[in-house]
């Protein structure tokens, strides 16, 4: 099954149909203050036309048959279902022999049954952001008004499994839900969410002369926004769930970021950018056809160009963006170099590294001590499963060992 964010190669670009334009207001979005990068335009939408262009291209541009369209904002449902009927019409009409896949993020509070029934008619794999049960949610995720949220949510989420559409659940970590880590797991296992992805808020306030209030990864300073988790309750966030976890739902439930720390500890692929080597491969365009390094990098200095102007092929190709996904690399501080789990962490996403590290290079994440605990937690958990996996048998059998922490079994 497809993970909303998978990001792994070959090359993807995210599509923002209605820009920043959002219903919701949730405290901790990276993405409302983008409208004002386009202040002096009135409609925050693409067009027919463009839509027409990017569809096109972006098929032939892909090196491999399948083709995956990842529908993003603000809120993808703040376009008619007619634009997205549209949408699929032009990606039969260009497809070419290639197999079209969509996935789409929202936070499921506009969902009625007509979307419902497009999404399962057209196979589309639906990303529904809800951060855990309703008092950690309705915490941030408020409507324009202050209104919560979760019971929309909980609506939407009964009308997709109605209508037997694929759905998996993204939950933001922030400095309140963090202290709950099994009140959140077990939410998502209630309500027989099986494909969980848990997300660090990491923001700092800074003064820039663009309107933006939020700082670009990589670069120091700044304050630490209040919804940001700490490094400790990340660290601790994370153990918690996967003490559950692996003593019981091994092979029913997943956890991104488990299934990824896996990954490389075997030596394939993650399937997740944050934890791979590089990254840089999954571009994101805004309604007006610019297009930009990464969906956490929407800022004026990570502007590759524009749909009118160049090829995605171009864009996506160019030394500014093989730039950027060296950079992850390229920038490690020395005590990342240096670091036993470098192999599972990859110094994480460059949005996160902006701190010194021991040595005082520039470039440490500011999660390291919540992922270096993690990862000494799971080391014996994550050998064990190699090692089941090296001899062609199932991980799940971790579920009958009891380790300590540093212990090899
Ligand atoms: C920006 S939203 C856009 C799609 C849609 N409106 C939604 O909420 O799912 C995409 C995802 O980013 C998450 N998100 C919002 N602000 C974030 C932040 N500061 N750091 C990390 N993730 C964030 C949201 O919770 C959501 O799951
Ligand atoms: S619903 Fe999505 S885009 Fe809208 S404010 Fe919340 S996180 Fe941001
Ligand atoms: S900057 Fe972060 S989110 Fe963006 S592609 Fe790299 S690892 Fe992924
Ligand atoms: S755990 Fe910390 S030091 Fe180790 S690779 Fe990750 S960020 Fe770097």
């Amino acid at each position: 099954m497809n993970t909303i964010a998978p990001f792994g190669r070959p090359m993807y670009m995210m599509l923002k149909p209605a820009g920043s334009l959002c219903n919701l207001r949730c405290k901790y979005c990276y993405y409302l203050e983008k409208g004002k990068l386009y202040a002096d335009r009135r409609n925050h939408v693409i067009t027919d036309e463009l839509l027409e262009k990017f569809i096109k291209e972006y098929i032939e541009a892909q090196t491999t048959p399948q083709v995956l369209f990842t529908w993003h904002g603000g809120e993808t449902l703040m376009r008619p279902l007619a634009f997205y009927q549209r949408a699929i019409k032009l990606q039969q009409a260009y497809a070419g022999g290639r197999q079209i896949a969509n996935c789409i993020q929202t936070n499921a509070t506009l969902l009625n049954d007509a979307w419902c029934r497009f999404f399962k008619e057209n196979n589309f794999l639906v990303g529904v952001s809800i951060d855990g049960p309703q008092e950690f949610h309705d915490e941030y995720r408020k409507t324009a008004t202050g209104k919560p949220s979760f019971r929309q949510v909980m609506r939407g989420i009964d009308l997709l499994n109605k209508h037997g559409v694929e759905w998996n659940a993204l939950a933001v970590v922030n400095d309140f839900n963090a202290d709950y880590p099994l009140d959140c797991y077990r939410f998502f296992k209630e309500i027989d969410c099986h494909y969980i992805q848990f997300t660090p808020i990491v923001e700092r306030i800074i003064a820039r002369n663009d309107g933006l209030k939020l700082a670009p990864g990589m670069q120091e300073g700044g304050t630490i926004a209040p919804f940001s988790v700490t490094p400790e309750q990340w660290g601790s966030f994370l153990c918690a769930v996967f003490d559950e976890w692996v003593r019981h739902d091994v092979g029913d439930y997943f956890v991104q970021l488990f299934d990824a720390t896996l990954a490389n500890w075997v030596g394939v692929p993650p399937g997740v950018c944050t934890m791979a080597k590089e990254c840089g491969h999954a571009g994101v365009m805004e309604y007006n056809g610019d297009v930009f390094s990464c969906d956490h990098f929407v800022y004026p200095e990570h502007r590759l160009g524009n749909l009118n102007r160049q090829t995605i092929f171009e864009m996506m190709n160019s030394e500014k963006q093989q730039t950027f996904a060296q950079m992850k690399r390229r920038l490690l501080p020395r005590q990342c170099k240096e670091c036993r789990f470098l192999f599972a962490c990859n110094g994480e996403c460059p949005k996160n590294r902006f701190t010194r590290d021991r040595f005082g290079d520039p470039g440490l994440n500011y999660l390291c001590t919540g992922y270096h605990r993690f990862f000494a937690h799971v080391a014996p958990y994550m050998d064990f499963m190699k090692n089941e996996l090296d001899n062609q048998r199932s991980p799940a059998n971790v579920m009958n060992q009891v380790f300590t922490e540093g212990s090899t079994p």
